[in-house]
């Protein structure tokens, strides 16, 4: 589907088909820093520095169209931080991140913010939705975002609903929703915009075995046109993955075969 007018700055929709990586991360290395730092003041009065953390370090993946790549580790290894940098919600420390032809680094926050939106979908252990919208509503609400109109708006979320099964649900809010239900309409808004990328942290926490199951199936099915990295402890959806990037302490420690 294409969203977008000719005015808009960066469009690297039409390289979909090519076999290089969707997005591909290069020594990349994060380093967050826990508090605020002193400034000159509280230097001179001898305070400390703010504690810094490496979440990743010299880390380096691609990710190619088609595929479902797991991120495995444990707790703190690194896996929300690596899928941030990878979606283009945060830039590295070090290191760079190219979607497609696109170093992210290049781009104005406002080109990297309408990049995400128009090629990375996200999906969230939480879900994430708005708790007095409808399912519709929610999904629809990244194209509000690019600005597309009320009726393609309405009918585009509409068929991803279908899409997801829950066709027949479009009217309820997330409240009147069960957790599987809810994870599904996150799924489908994060499909809306027909994405190259799709994102997904912990998507089957939540959720018991049987809707994690069919939440897994529909990450394989919207695998089969575009890319797909999910994180998570579970093994059960690490087990969808064609590859699993295992991290520990920041560093990448595996990349191969399921
Ligand atoms: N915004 C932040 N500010 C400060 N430290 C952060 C921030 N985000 C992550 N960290 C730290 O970076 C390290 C890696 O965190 P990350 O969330 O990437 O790990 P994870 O593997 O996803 O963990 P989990 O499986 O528990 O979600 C941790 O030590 C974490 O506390």
């Amino acid at each position: 589907m294409m969203l977008l007018s000719s005015a808009t700055p960066v469009d690297t929709r039409e390289s979909v088909t090519d076999p290089s990586p969707v997005v591909r991360a290069a020594d990349v290395t994060k380093v967050y820093t826990r508090g605020s730092d002193p400034g000159r003041l509280g230097k001179l009065l001898g305070r400390p520095e703010a504690p810094r953390v490496h979440a990743l370090k010299n880390a380096s993946v691609s990710i190619n169209p088609g595929e479902i790549v797991g991120l495995a580790g444990p707790s703190g290894s690194g896996k929300s931080t690596l899928l941030h940098l990878l979606a283009g919600l945060e830039l590295p420390t070090e290191g760079t991140v190219t979607f497609q032809e696109t170093d992210l680094e290049t781009l104005s926050t406002r080109q990297r913010t309408r990049l995400r939106l128009e090629h990375v979908g996200i999906v969230f252990q939480h879900f994430h939705l708005v708790g007095s919208l409808s399912a519709r509503a929610n999904v629809a609400l990244p194209l509000v975002e690019l600005g597309v109109g009320k009726r393609k708006r309405r009918e585009r979320a509409t068929e991803l609903l279908e899409r997801v099964g829950l066709g027949d649900r479009v009217g309820h809010r997330p409240g009147e929703l069960s957790g599987g239900e809810q994870q599904r309409v996150a799924i489908a808004r994060a499909l809306v915009t027909d994405p190259t990328l799709v994102i997904a942290d912990e998507p089957t926490g939540e959720l018991d075995t049987e809707t994690g199951r069919r939440v897994l199936d529909e990450f394989e099915r919207i695998a089969a046109d575009r890319a797909v990295v999910l994180a998570s402890h579970d093994q059960p959806t690490l087990a969808i993955s064609d590859r699993i990037v295992r991290l520990k302490d920041g560093t990448i420690r595996g990349d191969g075969d399921a």
